[in-house]
């Protein structure tokens, strides 16, 4: 398993909980999808288990090794492991900085750590162009800024940028939410490939169940900060499924 998140508690400055005992698994290669609605405590969980906040209670395991109380300096190997990617690639992108300097920005803070198998360095432009080509994109947006991209395009910069040092894990939250459905589409699929091709394993955050079943071989259903069901993917429709994921059901 790559990621073992076991009984996960966590309030903000000592408010209600937002997170309650949340335990579940991630296998390597897998797309684990994470559905709920606005403010059950999505966005929060990830930031934990990208070790952006932290937790009152609980553990999560990376690769069978407690992260959540690690220093700093022993933070780094686990790090290159992991990207995230969010809902907004505007705010994701620095508006001052060309595409190819956006894009190295993950390889170059590991400073020649990152253990690369399917992409080569040989030197930075020629790195830039297989980023660029892996999430189809042509060269010569390597010099352009993120305002002369389109919302599509700019995600596909930003998933280029988090699959540029080959981690294990990327978080999506939301990565389609700021696009039009017709990028949407293009986007998951491109998501999926690269899953495939460079054996991601990925927690994907969605409203849309419709892309989460798409996307992903087992579902995971947040309410008030609690998992209330996980299920795989051809059980979606099972007599099984807990009255709440049958009400976010109802609503598509
Ligand atoms: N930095 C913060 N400080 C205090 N409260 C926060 C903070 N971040 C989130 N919250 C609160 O925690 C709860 C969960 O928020 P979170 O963003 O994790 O939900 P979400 O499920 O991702 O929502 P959405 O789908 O709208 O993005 C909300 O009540 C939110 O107001």
């Amino acid at each position: 398993m790559l990621v073992d998140v076991q009984n996960v508690t966590k309030s903000y400055r000592g408010k209600d909980k937002v997170l309650r005992d949340v335990s579940f698994g991630l296998n390597k290669g897998e797309c684990l999808g994470l559905v709920g609605e606005s403010g059950c405590g999505k966005s929060t969980l990830a930031r934990c288990l990208m070790r952006m906040e932290t937790i009152e209670k609980g553990s999560i395991l990376f690769n069978g090794e407690a992260i959540e109380k690690l220093p700093e300096r022993k933070l780094r190997s686990i790090r290159k492991n992991m990207q995230i990617v969010f809902q907004n690639p505007t705010a994701s992108l620095n508006p001052k900085l060309k595409i190819k300097d956006s894009l190295m920005d993950a390889y170059d803070q590991l400073k020649g750590e990152a253990d690369l198998t399917y992409f080569q360095y040989t030197s930075r432009e020629g790195f830039v162009k297989q980023l660029l080509e892996a999430v189809e994109l042509p060269g010569d947006l390597a010099n352009r800024y993120p305002h002369e991209l389109s919302g599509g395009q700019r995600q596909r910069v930003t998933i280029a940028r988090a699959i540029s040092i080959e981690p294990e894990l990327i978080v999506l939250d939301e990565p389609t939410a700021s696009l039009d459905v017709l990028s949407q589409g293009v986007v998951l699929q491109l998501l999926t490939d690269l899953r495939k091709r460079l054996n991601l394993s990925y927690l994907f955050i969605s409203h849309d169940l419709a892309a989460v079943q798409q996307m992903s071989q087992r579902t995971m259903v947040m309410k008030d900060g609690s998992v209330v069901d996980v299920f795989d993917q051809e059980h979606l429709f099972s007599k099984d499924r807990h009255p709440y994921t049958k009400e976010l059901i109802s609503i598509f």
